[in-house]
């Protein structure tokens, strides 16, 4: 598919007031055109002394103007509206989108050029569709229109158009070559400042601990640097087009005046010479607003792309399985599973383990060794090349990936917190969650002790990643977070790693309320915590091994 296809098919839902833009300022070119006609017809009637005709023609001429400026502020103002509406939709398509893609990508993708291209890049896009193309059709009629009335006031004369034509073309060739190249890098480069300055930021604590502010900004002020001289040498070249079109035009313009004077006193009324003039002139503009339009469609073109390559791509496949189980008991079977991250090789080469509903395994292994892998895969985030894994005695392949996931309540190290208050990061921002859900997950997480000591209770605001936060609470509101929705499975992902060993033998008896009657794995190399577990599971050379068992309790 090329970039106009794709661009005419985004355009479409919007066909209704970009065809409305275009009327208005199609409407708004025939006024325009008949100025130069009426100013040539006024000027030649003050000339020649025909005072009886001219105050008809100030009336039309009046009329044109008014007309003219009204349409303009009329498309101007769908154009704004239509643009705003294009954007919020482009946004919300591709953020919803985005969302649905495999975790792979996004592994493989810079989130700051995501963040680019789903805000700035579709800005600059609706624009180009309300702004731009919505008026080719006048820009067209603007020149054709021109054309055609030099063409009937003296075709002879009007002959330096066609001449015009090829250098024009020539021109837009050469410019847009030159262009596509620097939309390009022009592009990466406003990506890379955005990735700097938020890495940066995200790297705050580590950069000011490390006392490193001088050389990060020196990093960030060379993306700037970058992203400002490739700006600079596209700006110049989009700048010159148009006047260089405009300027071709003009001169043609100037050596017609220096011909037509003879030609047109000899047998010609004067204001025909003005209105020849004026339409010469006239041509200029809409010349140049093709040339800006080449321009811009040339950098267009480059988020088109971009923007094609991430609708295009599939969602996650576990989107499209139909299973939804009324009633997940809980027991899950990992069944010779092999797996490697793209271009590595393992972790896991034939882990198999069965779990029992309601029992309590403890993962341990090495670090690298594939154990978050394996919850990884349980909750789809990825897909094992080989093997297969059971929920149930179900495939979970077969089972609709979101229904999936709110079964398995996950708690990783370090929960994903953000700037919002302590409710909203526990209940993730859903509205109407039952309070009595939500105190039960508050209770059960043992968090009821944090919550109270804070100035605005669960109303209080944590800062981005719960910076006000301390790390144990922070996982406490994690664990809390997991348990709202009441999982039959809970994974604890090194959910004790922030605790000292007092502190983690208190959580450890904490949590085990809130682990009776529940599936649960944890993962672990504490000592406290595998104390909790049932059977011992190591993870060692990509397979699984049940190292002990544990009287049930
Ligand atoms: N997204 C990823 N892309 C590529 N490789 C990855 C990715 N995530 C993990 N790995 C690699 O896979 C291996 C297993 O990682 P995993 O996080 O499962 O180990 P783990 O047993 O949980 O380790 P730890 O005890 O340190 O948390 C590691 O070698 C790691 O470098």
């Amino acid at each position: 598919m090329n970039s106009l296809r794709f661009i005419l098919e985004l355009a479409q839902p919007y066909r209704k007031s970009l065809v409305g833009i275009s009327v208005l300022t199609l409407a708004g070119s025939i006024f325009t055109l008949s100025i130069p006609w009426l100013a040539g017809q006024l000027l030649g009637g003050v000339i020649a002394d025909r005072a009886p005709g001219i105050p008809l023609v100030v009336i039309l001429l009046v009329g044109a103007l008014v007309a003219t400026t009204g349409l303009q502020i009329g498309s101007t103002i769908l154009s704004a509206a239509t643009s705003g509406h294009i954007l919020a939709d482009l946004r919300l398509q591709a953020y919803r989108h985005v969302q649905t893609l495999p975790q792979s990508f996004h592994d493989r993708s810079r989130q700051g050029e995501m963040l680019t291209l789903i805000t700035f890049e579709v800005a600059m896009l609706s624009t180009f569709l309300t702004s731009t193309l919505a008026t080719v059709p006048s820009l067209l009629l603007t020149a054709a229109g021109a054309v055609v009335l030099l063409f009937l006031i003296d075709p002879a004369m009007a002959l330096f158009v066609p001449v015009l034509v090829p250098l024009f073309y020539i021109l837009a060739k050469l410019a847009g070559r030159r262009l596509r190249v620097l939309s390009r890098r022009a592009r990466m480069a406003d990506a890379d400042v955005v990735v700097a300055a938020e890495t940066n930021l995200d790297m705050l604590p580590a950069i000011k601990a490390f006392a490193i502010e001088d050389a990060r900004a020196e990093s960030y002020s060379r993306a700037l640097e970058r992203a400002r001289l490739v700006a600079l040498s596209h700006s110049r070249i989009d700048a010159a087009l148009a006047p260089a079109m405009g300027l071709l035009a003009a001169l043609a313009a100037i050596g017609l005046v220096l011909t037509a004077g003879a030609r047109f006193e000899a047998n010609r009324d004067p204001g025909d010479l003005f209105s020849f003039l004026f339409y010469a002139a006239l041509l200029a503009r809409p010349v140049g607003g093709l040339a800006n339009l080449y321009g811009q469609f040339q950098w267009a073109k480059g988020t088109l792309t971009r923007l094609r390559i991430v609708l295009s791509r599939d969602p996650e496949p576990g989107y499209a399985a139909g299973e939804r189980p009324s009633r997940i008991a809980g027991s899950i079977s990992f069944q010779d599973v092999h797996f490697s991250y793209p271009g590595r090789t393992g972790p896991l080469r034939g882990a198999s383990l069965d779990i029992e509903k309601g029992e309590i395994v403890a993962l341990t292994g090495a670090n690298g060794a594939g154990k978050s892998t394996l919850v990884k895969l349980l909750t789809r985030f990825y897909e094992p090349q080989r093997g297969t894994i059971l929920l149930d005695d179900t495939d979970i392949a077969a089972i609709h990936v979101q229904h999936l996931r709110r079964a398995i309540g996950m708690v990783p190290q370090r929960p994903l917190l953000f700037d919002g208050t302590l409710r909203e990061n526990i209940t993730l921002g859903i509205r109407n969650v039952d309070p009595d859900r939500l105190n039960a997950a508050i209770d059960l997480a043992q968090a009821r002790d944090l919550v109270s000591a804070l100035p605005e209770g669960l109303e209080t605001r944590i800062g981005d990643h719960g910076v006000r936060l301390s790390g144990g609470q922070g996982q406490r509101i994690g664990l809390a977070r997991a348990l709202i929705g009441n999982p039959p499975i809970l994974v604890l992902d090194e959910a004790t790693s922030m605790y000292d060993l007092e502190s983690e033998a208190a959580f450890v008896k904490d949590c085990m309320t809130a682990l009776v009657d529940r599936t649960v794995i944890i993962i672990t190399h504490r000592a406290a915590t595998l104390a909790l577990a049932d059977r011992v599971a190591v993870v060692e050379n990509g397979v699984i091994r049940t190292e002990e068992c544990r009287p049930t309790r």
